[in-house]
């Protein structure tokens, strides 16, 4: 046994660890630093994930999620913060005295062995009673709903069962917490899909267990996660619930990023009360929109506006501007039709439903919004 196993299991037994690791978050990562020669990969992070939560670390390629997932399995050399699990610092802690199940994206079973075999490995490797292996293993395939492959071979099933099998190893050890690095994107879009819902099943069927998630997909985010933190730049850029983030994004980023928005640099032409709506100058052309806070008078900012929510019109529109069409790119149940502003050249995405008729490139319209779509967000330093 390894001495952080030893030091974790004294620790364990006595009632006041208890006591603080029954109200204690699941995960604690404070000031959290990891460097890889002078690439620094997670700079400064915080963050705690609740018993029962499924947080998702959402970003950019290279953002720092999967570092700070590593951070917390033990898999990364911290210089700089802590890792609390249960309460516990286990910053210093290897990987096998965390009590934790990870699950990454390329399935990684052992090729020789069974289905039942990989599933049982942890277990025999930490001598668990051969008793109590097989109803374990039993119920965590039954779980996933792999049982009635227990025989087979990794190569003999499909890629979103191979990944069925590694959440099974992963949740035979009982673990309080479950890390996921990007569990689906090894799957095509209906496989995809078709996990995104035993996910949310096996959620449901384990309560108390907190997941930690980690994604590029916002759509996975959404469907799984109740609290999101955006990664940006090996930084915590927001974290929030997933409604906030959507409907009520902080930054230029999250508004990007969850929802695809489109940013005008705008100024408020006169003072806007907390609640009200006021109008924006966007290069001489005037838009109205809401604000949450209130907006003093000349402030500079900027508004987000996903594709969604704009209306082509033939018309003069009641909140919009005359544009001109500049492609359509199909995107199966939308069109997506990127467009010119014409008296400030800035462009747009409007999603038109496949539906309905899309004007074609070249073609000059307007487009219309509601102004409670259109969200005020600090502007960006660079922009
Ligand atoms: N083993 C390593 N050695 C050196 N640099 C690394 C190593 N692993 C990651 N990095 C760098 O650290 C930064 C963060 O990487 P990380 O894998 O955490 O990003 P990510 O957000 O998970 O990206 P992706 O979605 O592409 O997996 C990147 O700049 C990456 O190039």
């Amino acid at each position: 046994m390894s001495t952080g196993l030893r030091r974790l299991r004294r620790t364990t037994d006595s009632a006041p660890a208890r006591d603080r690791a029954s109200t204690a978050p699941a995960v604690r990562l404070a000031g959290v630093s990891v460097a890889y020669g002078s690439t620094l990969a997670l700079a400064d992070c915080s963050f705690e994930v609740a018993r029962g939560e499924t947080l998702a670390l959402l970003g950019p390629s290279g953002s720092g999620k999967s570092t700070a997932l590593k951070a917390v399995a033990g898999f990364e050399n911290v210089v700089a913060g802590t890792v609390e699990i249960n309460g516990r610092d286990v910053t210093r802690f290897p990987p096998a005295a965390r009590g934790i199940g990870f699950v990454v994206q390329q399935y990684a079973l052992f090729p020789h062995m069974t289905v039942r075999r990989n599933v049982a490995f942890g277990l025999t490797a930490r001598r668990t009673p051969r008793s109590e292996v097989k109803p374990r293993v039993d119920e965590v395939l039954r779980m996933v709903g792999m049982f009635g492959f227990a025989d087979r071979l990794p190569r003999e099933l499909s890629g979103g069962q191979q990944q069925r099998v590694a959440i099974a190893r992963a949740l035979a050890s009982r673990p309080d917490l479950l890390l996921l690095d990007e569990p689906l994107s090894a799957l095509d879009t209906r496989l995809r899909q078709e996990m995104l819902v035993e996910l949310q099943q096996l959620r449901r069927d384990l309560p108390d267990i907190a997941i930690v998630h980690v994604t590029h997909d916002q759509s996975e985010a959404l469907a799984l996660a109740d609290r999101i933190a955006l990664m940006r730049n090996a930084r915590l850029e927001s974290i929030d619930t997933a409604d906030t983030l959507f409907h009520r994004p902080p930054s230029e980023f999250a508004a990007t990023f969850l929802g695809g928005a489109d940013i005008l640099p705008v100024r408020a032409v006169d003072e806007i009360a907390p609640g009200g709506v006021g109008v924006l100058d966007h290069g001489g052309v005037p838009i109205r929109a809401r604000s949450v806070d209130g907006v003093p008078r000349g402030r500079h900012l900027a508004l987000a506006v996903r594709p969604w929510a704009w209306r082509f019109t033939g018309a003069e529109p009641a909140n919009g501007f005359e544009v001109e069409v500049l492609d359509v790119q199909w995107r199966g149940s939308t069109r997506h039709v990127r467009v010119r502003v014409v008296a400030t050249d800035q462009r747009l995405g409007v999603d038109v439903p496949v539906l309905q008729h899309a004007p074609p490139p070249g073609e000059r319209l307007f487009v219309d919004v509601a102004p409670h779509d259109v969200h005020m967000v600090p502007a960006e330093k660079s922009a």
